[in-house]
């Protein structure tokens, strides 16, 4: 069985501490291991960790919590080292990045080898956005847009001391329209919304809630994060989809954070799915149309600086 793994971001001072605490402390059944990424951030002596990259502590309650200077990788292989010669055991993985960091790299471990990609199951991207300061943050720093594109899930923090979030809210869902947001006062959650979310699997869940929205101010800054949806109600030729996105992804891999898609394909009763993060993306049959849905196809694209109308107008020429 894949471990389910939860990367936990947010710019500086969100409240990611603050939330896994009260996860750490939660009554939920799991055993759950915490990596803290302070990667590469600090060059420390390994000899002060031992033979292992990676220091590995048992809390009370059973949860493990370790600290690494090496690659996430390292860690990764670590713990799952500890799991095959049965000093540790644990279900759940979660990761809390440090706040200056981008999501895009740590994402990408998680498929950088087949043992990783097989043993581990990326299940979601939660990102913290403090209701204080997340305006100037998300005007100065294109990093904490990029948190906000990568997230399947946007936790607003400190509404105890600003409640007044709809313009934040607004701007959260132009950068990512797919993520929902719910509002979190010292880490307080209900944890089922928060795991086996299965944002990297293939499924269906675009959250059609969500899609409605359509943003009515453009986002004014030149380095902007933002997202939008196609619907396309013709069918779509299989080998023209694959042509295409070939194509967007070697000129726009790099700004491309993530997609997702529902597509309805000519000459085929079933549903495609898709979805990617930056270059690597994967598809897969799903079960057929019903009679009472409407065949159509729902692609969201979250990315940096993308060239909306050209992608539209790519898709629309299938
Ligand atoms: N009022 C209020 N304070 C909060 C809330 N959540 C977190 N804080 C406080 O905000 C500060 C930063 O919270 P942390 O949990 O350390 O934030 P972090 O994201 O881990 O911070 P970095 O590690 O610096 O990136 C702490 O003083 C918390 O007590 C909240 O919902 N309301």
């Amino acid at each position: 069985m894949a471990i389910p793994a939860t990367i936990l971001t947010g710019f500086l001072g969100s409240g990611k501490t603050t939330l896994l605490q009260h996860i750490l402390k939660e009554q939920h059944g799991y055993k759950i291991a915490v990596i803290e990424n302070e990667f590469g951030e600090v060059a420390v002596d390994t000899s002060l960790l031992g033979d292992r990259a990676t220091n590995i502590t048992t809390l009370s309650n059973g949860c493990i919590c370790c600290s690494s200077q090496n690659e996430l990788s390292d860690a990764l292989y670590d713990l799952l080292d500890s799991i095959d010669d049965g000093s540790l055991s644990f279900d759940y993985l979660i990761i809390e990045c440090t706040g200056m960091a981008d999501p895009g790299p740590i994402l990408q471990t998680f498929f950088s080898s087949e043992v990783l990609s097989e043993r581990y199951l990326l299940d979601g991207v939660i990102t913290l956005v403090d209701a204080v300061h997340a305006m100037q943050q998300l005007d100065q720093f294109s990093i904490a847009q990029a948190q906000v594109g990568y997230a399947d899930r946007i936790l607003i923090t400190k509404t105890d001391v600003n409640p007044d979030t709809k313009a934040l809210e607004q701007r959260l869902k132009q950068i990512n329209i797919r993520a929902p947001q719910y509002k979190v006062i010292q880490g307080q959650i209900d944890l089922s919304l928060l795991f086996n979310i299965e944002g990297f699997i293939l499924n269906d869940q675009l959250s059609s809630n969500t899609l409605i929205f359509n943003p009515v101010t453009p986002v004014q800054q030149a380095m902007a994060i933002q997202s939008f949806v196609i619907r396309l109600t013709k069918p779509l030729e299989l080998s023209k989809i694959s042509e295409f996105m070939d194509e967007l992804l070697v000129t726009y891999g790099d700004q491309i954070l993530r997609y997702k898609g529902l597509l309805a394909i000519q000459d085929d009763d079933r549903r495609l799915l898709f979805q990617g993060v930056q270059r690597l993306y994967s598809a897969d049959w799903d079960k057929e149309w019903q009679a009472d849905e409407k065949r159509e196809s729902i692609l969201v694209f979250i990315g940096l600086n993308l060239p909306e109308q050209e992608i539209r107008q790519g898709f629309d020429n299938l």
